[in-house]
This record gives structure tokens, C-alpha cells and sequence, in this order.
């Protein structure tokens, strides 16, 4: 059984106190969440140590957003794992398209982090996904495969997670339909040598696109940016039926 994961991307969004507003808000509706789904929020450095004490002894799993590969060093503005640890985050984000885009991140860099995540027992949630460019031009598949021949080297399939973000659905409520996303996350499982890697869709996740996505059977869950913003519309994410 793989399990199901969903997952809020809060990306560069929400102060602490505001972090913190929204889990008041959030716990008592996720109560009643089905048994067996992990709920995962990936909030700004900034608010993992308020929300490691407010989500303490809840089903919610806290996640950052991005890891350095070395352990510690002069690398200004970076993170490192044992920083995110002590706070006691359980998963980390590496490779968004938003990070490959305009912060320069390659898949050597990526598969670093990779490796120093699993180092410091945190489960890292691996982004990939193609452009519109590379869509029309028929390349999804094999931009998808290269990415993950490079980013996996090395690299322990037991504590991982794959989520699939084709970057023009980001930001731009334009959803991949959810054949076609299932379509992809089964090309992804054919690359991988563990079967049980649970594998995410991302991009334009709703309320109301939520059910169609969880019932194609290749995808274990989603990570969601804009839609787990307001608690309501994260909770309704996660409580699909
Ligand atoms: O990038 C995403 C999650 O990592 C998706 O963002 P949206 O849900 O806002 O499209």
C-alpha cells in the first residue's frame, strides 16, 4: 500500500503569527480526516519552530521548503539539515520549478540536497515537471525521464516522494487533467526501482478539482501552493472524499 500524501506548499507566504492563525484554524477541521492520509505543510523557515510547537502531538507533519547539501560552511542564506531537524521537521521540498527557474538550481544541485535530506532523516519531496514549451513539443516524457535519471543517483528510494508539477499548471488555475496527470505519474513509476514511492500531482489543486485527482489510481496525493493558503480551502484538500 503506498501511502497518500497531501501536502501545502506555502512557499514565500505567512508570517509566524499568521502560520500559526492558521493552524487554530485548521486543526479542528481536519478532526475527521480519513485515517492513513499524512497532511504535510511546508511553511517558511521563519515558522517552523512556532509551528513545530503548535502542530506537537497533531497529525499535521511539518516540511521546509529547501536544504542545503553540506552540513554547515560560509554559504550565506542557506539552511542545513541539522537546522531543520532540531526544530523537528519531517520533510523538505527540493527541486521546485519556482527554485530551478530563479535561483539557478540544476539537477546536481538537486540530487545534493536529495542526499543531504535522507542524511539527516528527513523525507525529501522531489518536484519535476516540464514548460508548455516542452508539452507542445511533444518532449514530457523525455524531459521527466532525464530529470529523474539525474536527480536519483544515489539516492534511497524508501524515504522519498515524488511529486509531479508540470510548471504551466503553477499558479495559473490551468490544472493538467487528471488522466493525463495519472498518465505521467505512471511514466515516473516505471523509472523508479521502488514501486511504493508515493507520487504527488501539483499545480492548480482546488477544492473542486481535489476528487477527480485523488480517484485516478496512479496518484498517492497532492501538493497544493495557492489553495493551501486559507485553511478552509486546505481542509476541504485534504478531507476529499
Ligand atoms: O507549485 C505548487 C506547489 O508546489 C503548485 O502551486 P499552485 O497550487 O498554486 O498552482
Amino acid at each position: 500500500m503506498r501511502k497518500i500524501i497531501l501536502a501545502g506548499n506555502w512557499k514565500m507566504y505567512k508570517t509566524q503569527a499568521e502560520s500559526v492563525e492558521f493552524v487554530q484554524k485548521f486543526k479542528p477541521e481536519i478532526e475527521d480526516t480519513a485515517e492513513g492520509r499524512e497532511i504535510v505543510l511546508c511553511t517558511p523557515f521563519t515558522s517552523l519552530t512556532a509551528m513545530s510547537k503548535i502542530l506537537h502531538g497533531s497529525k499535521i507533519r511539518l516540511g521546509a521548503q529547501n536544504i542545503h547539501w553540506e552540513d554547515q560552511g560560509a554559504y550565506t542564506g542557506e539552511i542545513a539539515g541539522n537546522m531543520l531537524t532540531e526544530i523537528g521537521v519531517n520533510y523538505v521540498i527540493i527541486g521546485h520549478s519556482e527554485r530551478r527557474q530563479y535561483f539557478g538550481e540544476t539537477d546536481e544541485t538537486v540530487n545534493l540536497r536529495l542526499k543531504a535530506a535522507q542524511r539527516h532523516g528527513m523525507i525529501p519531496i522531489l518536484c519535476v515537471g516540464e514548460t508548455k514549451q516542452q508539452r507542445d513539443a511533444r518532449q514530457t516524457e523525455n524531459v521527466i525521464i532525464n530529470q529523474l535519471q539525474q536527480d536519483l543517483v544515489d539516492i534511497d528510494q524508501n524515504n522519498l516522494v515524488i511529486a509531479y508539477e508540470p510548471i504551466w499548471a503553477i499558479g495559473t488555475g490551468d490544472t493538467c487533467e487528471s488522466v493525463e496527470a495519472n498518465r505521467v505519474i505512471g511514466i515516473i513509476r516505471k523509472q523508479l526501482t521502488n514501486q511504493n514511492v508515493p507520487i504527488q500531482y501539483g499545480g492548480s489543486v482546488k477544492p473542486n478539482n481535489i476528487d477527480e485527482i485523488m480517484a485516478q489510481p496512479e496518484i498517492d496525493g497532492v501538493l497544493v501552493g495557492g489553495a493551501s493558503l486559507e485553511a478552509d480551502s486546505f481542509a476541504r484538500i485534504v478531507n476529499y472524499q
